[in-house]
């Protein structure tokens, strides 16, 4: 197949990129922008054949790649994330044009983030992977991070390069292939990118990209035996299944799944802190994962904090997310437009009363959904129990820190929790009893990739970040040494 021309976007050869070649398919689907509806690129549809060919590529190329210094290893990331800093403005525009979050987002956090991602694994790899050696009677114990085999990637369309390389980056970081099957909504970052690790050096196969859609490609890449770690970002259902096929060939896996997470105000917060926090809440159009959605305040400051979350929701700016004075984009993709309105509509008919928002935006049109705040929600109602993953927020009260935290701690899921107070002593408290992966008090989205990351309950099976990255990644070896190296007889 041709490459596609993306009209008024850096050119992206949207066919896959295995063994440092791209690969068409006799099968493509469209892409198309959540912006306008228009068609971005016609995209290769991988199935079992091109993910058999990618792993075979991915093997080939392990050996050599395996076999590198850690310093050449990071010089390469560090060279990558050179690559992605001279692209950020095209990478930019063509996410924003993909997925539909906002373009100053992309130039100030989201890309950066990207050359991060490798600039900090890289440095991790040679500052901070170590672990001393220690003595059993006599006898040297020396723990090893030996390279695993072929990673399969699997991630999901709201952040699309930023979750990739968050995986990739500590994947080639430990000597390891890599086989990534970017959303289907949002496959042109990775296409791209590809071309920017081949700019960097990387040696064929090592970085492969099957593009195509969940039930087919990531499905093959997920059951193929050929793989030895899966790494998956994305929903609860899926990670099912994943998780079904791991099991079949006893793959080692890291699922980081999705949230409900609240975000508790007490009654001693500064509420103005706490009103920016909650509107903070409708970042990426409420297409994050961390969001805390679940807006817990305490009976006696509720009127006031909902007068001052009121009062700012109402100022954000929906629009163009090309514009930089944008504040909130649109949704994604039709479907997901369905299943969030199908949600608010359903809460509402159930007794949910609407303080903010309540629908999609008819000013706008397209796939653009009002900022929404539903109250009156019972703990048990869906809207408060499942993950929306739109601009929508719930508001309910507490009386006691017992009730906020069983109110807290009242769904599935347990990725992340905000606690907002100005007693230190009840935010420590308060934290050791949230079930969560992380904990912010006082602030949101604070990231540093030396902490672990990922959630429990159904929000996930493990954590990445730092060295546990490399634990993951890694096969963990032990070496125990006789005293002088002698064999014990
Ligand atoms: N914990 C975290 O760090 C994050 C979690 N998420 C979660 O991801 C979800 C949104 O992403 P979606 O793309 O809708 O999730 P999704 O589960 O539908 O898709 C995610 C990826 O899985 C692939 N996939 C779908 N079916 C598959 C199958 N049978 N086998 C293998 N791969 C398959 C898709 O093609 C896509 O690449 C939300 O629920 C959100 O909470 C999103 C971002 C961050
Ligand atoms: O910071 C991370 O590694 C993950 C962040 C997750 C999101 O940005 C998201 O879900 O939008």
């Amino acid at each position: 197949m041709e490459a596609s021309p993306v009209p008024n976007l850096p050119e992206v050869d949207t066919r896959h990129w295995i063994g440092g070649e791209r690969v068409g398919s006799p099968a493509t689907f469209v892409d198309r922008s959540p912006l306008d509806g228009v068609p971005l690129a016609e995209i290769s549809q991988g199935g079992a054949a091109e993910i058999d060919a990618a792993v075979s590529a991915a093997q080939q190329a392990f050996p050599a790649w395996a076999a590198t210094s850690r310093k050449e290893r990071a010089e390469l990331l560090h060279a990558i994330a050179d690559g992605v800093e001279a692209r950020l403005e095209e990478l930019a525009q063509l996410e924003t044009a993909d997925n539909g979050a906002l373009i100053r987002s992309h130039r100030r956090g989201v890309i950066p983030r990207v050359a991060h991602n490798f600039r900090f694994f890289a440095d991790w790899l040679l500052d901070e992977l170590d672990h001393p050696d220690f003595e059993t009677r006599g006898h040297r114990n020396h723990v090893s991070w030996d390279p695993a085999g072929v990673c399969a990637l699997i991630t999901p369309w709201n952040a699309p390069l930023m979750l990739a390389t968050w995986k990739i980056a500590p994947a080639l970081a430990a000597g390891n292939t890599v086989v990534l099957k970017p959303a289907e909504w949002t496959p042109l970052t990775a296409s791209l990118f590809a071309d920017i690790t081949a700019e960097a050096g990387l040696p064929p196969g090592v970085f492969n990209v099957v593009q195509g859609l969940g039930h087919e490609a990531g499905a093959a890449l997920v059951a193929h035996p050929g793989v030895r770690r899966i790494s998956f970002t994305g929903s609860v259902p899926t990670a099912r299944g994943i998780a079904a096929a791991a099991a079949a060939n006893l793959t080692p896996l890291s699922l980081e799944l999705g949230g409900k997470s609240p975000l508790i105000v007490f009654e001693d917060a500064d509420l103005d802190l706490a009103a920016d926090l909650a509107v903070e809440q409708y970042d990426n159009a409420g297409q994050v994962c961390l969001a805390g959605t679940r807006l817990l305040v305490h009976a006696n400051v509720v009127g006031e904090f909902q007068k001052r979350l009121l009062d700012k929701a109402s100022r954000l700016k929906q629009g163009d997310p090309r514009d930089p004075e944008t504040d909130i984009g649109p949704q994604i993709h039709p479907d997901h437009f369905a299943r969030v309105d199908g949600f608010v509509r359903r809460a509402v008919d159930g007794g949910a009363r609407v303080l903010l928002g309540g629908g999609p935006n008819t000013d706008l049109g397209g796939l653009f959904y009002r900022p929404t705040l539903l109250t009156d929600v019972a703990p048990d109602a869906e809207i408060v129990t499942e993950e929306v993953f739109g601009p929508v927020l719930t508001l309910q009260t507490f009386g006691s820190e017992t009730e906020a935290v069983a109110l807290a701690n009242g769904t599935k899921f347990g990725l992340a929790a905000v606690i907002v107070t100005s007693d230190e002593e009840r935010a420590a408290r308060v934290s050791g009893k949230l079930v969560a992966g992380t904990v912010w008090v006082n602030c949101f989205f604070v990231r540093d990739l030396r902490a672990p990351f990922g959630g429990s309950r159904q929000s996930g099976i493990g954590r990445e970040g730092g060295t546990w990255s490399f634990d993951f990644y890694c096969d963990l070896k032990n070496t125990v040494t006789a005293p002088g190296g002698l064999i014990h007889g």
